[in-house]
């Protein structure tokens, strides 16, 4: 579902813009749908206020929780059903963040990633997305919201454009709150532009080899890394805020000197902050986490060198590391795996 298949039904039953605006907010926080109503602004329509129940019941069937998993560093994972009782993860995040799924699936087809592994089952509405929101701030604030779950936002960018419009205004969300992660994608660097809300950007980069990417990324569009930093970097000029760039640190791969050096020639001077994440390891694959300390040598060694650089993990790691285990894992029948990592 849209938000705006929410709009125009308020619309049909004779609800002003006024009284969309106050119902869809009320929504957006957690709130019963005709919180204020009545009281700082207009009574809502008969017929509206009439409708509201079966709505709210509506929007409460869009995501709901099928299982919550708390993660030691005070995020929790949650398996959210949506509707058709597919499934997508959202994860609480500690500092009142959020991360959200954008697809069931993707069709990206990243080698090191779960969710890629089945390719795009379907998109996730936008109402779908608020609804992610909605239930995490049901359980606790949130203040910014990351796309940085199930699915590729690129291959969704209606849906998600929508939500992100509607969480940076209704929803209360700042929009340098609100992170739009891709692997890159002409359609990325033409639409985030011309949105009224602009959201910051991260940008799933990983080598600065353009082989490697597309061997790593083989349904990425092909655009070489030095194209990828060079529109990422003028949008981070419009919009005043640092390109994220994300790399997802895998042993014996993108952890080499050839790397370091590509990612200082890349990067210098730049508008960024570069985000290594040591990769959490996904069964059956061939790649693996490098040692804590070695990942903080190359951060260090990064910085040395003029290059803004954060080492995290990727939170909840302990319940199920990157977005799409839980999903796989649920499905298969298995419980979440427990496991004990060293935290940032
Ligand atoms: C799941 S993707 C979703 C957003 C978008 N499709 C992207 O690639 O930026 C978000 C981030 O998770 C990372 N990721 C995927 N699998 C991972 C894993 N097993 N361990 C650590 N990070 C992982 C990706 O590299 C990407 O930077
Ligand atoms: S890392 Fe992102 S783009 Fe790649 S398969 Fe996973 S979700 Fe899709």
């Amino acid at each position: 579902m849209r938000i705006d298949d929410i709009r125009q039904r308020l619309a049909a039953l004779g609800a002003k813009p006024v009284h969309v605006q106050r119902v869809l907010r009320a929504w957006a926080h957690a709130l019963p749908l005709d919180a204020g109503a009545g009281r700082r602004g207009p009574a809502l329509p008969q017929a509206v206020h009439e409708a509201l129940p079966a709505l709210a019941a509506e929007l409460a069937g869009l995501a709901r929780v099928h299982s919550e998993h708390p993660g030691e560093d005070g995020s929790a994972r949650l398996l959210v059903q949506l509707a058709d009782n597919q499934t997508v993860e959202s994860v609480l995040l500690p500092r009142d963040g959020l991360c959200v799924s954008s697809q069931v699936g993707c069709a990206v087809g990243c080698k090191f990633c779960m969710t890629g592994r089945d390719g795009l089952l379907r998109q996730v509405g936008s109402a779908e997305i608020v609804a992610q929101v909605v239930l995490a701030r049901a359980r606790r604030p949130v203040k910014k919201v990351v796309f940085m779950g199930m699915g590729e936002p690129a291959h969704n960018i209606d849906n998600v454009l929508e939500a992100i419009q509607f969480l940076g205004t209704e929803g209360g969300i700042g929009h340098k709150n609100l992170v739009f992660s891709t692997v890159g994608d002409p359609r990325v660097f033409e639409r985030l532009p011309q949105g009224p809300v602009k959201p910051a950007l991260a940008l799933s980069l990983h080598t600065t080899r353009a082989d490697l990417r597309a061997d790593l990324l083989p349904k990425a569009p092909p655009l070489s890394p030095d194209q990828l930093v060079a529109e990422a970097e003028a949008y981070a000029r419009a919009t005043g805020y640092p390109i994220q760039y994300q790399w997802t640190l895998i042993e014996g791969l993108n952890d080499t000197p050839e790397e370091l050096d590509g990612i200082v020639r890349l990067l210098s001077g730049k508008y960024a902050i570069m985000n290594m994440i040591p990769y959490n390891a996904v069964p059956d694959l061939p790649y693996r986490r490098p040692a804590w300390d070695k990942a903080a040598d190359i951060a260090r060694q990064l910085h040395r060198r003029g290059i803004l650089t954060k080492l995290r993990n990727s939170a909840g790691q302990d319940v199920d590391g990157g977005c799409g285990q839980l999903r796989a894992r649920v499905i298969a029948g298995e419980a979440p795996v427990r496991v004990h990592k060293r935290r940032v």
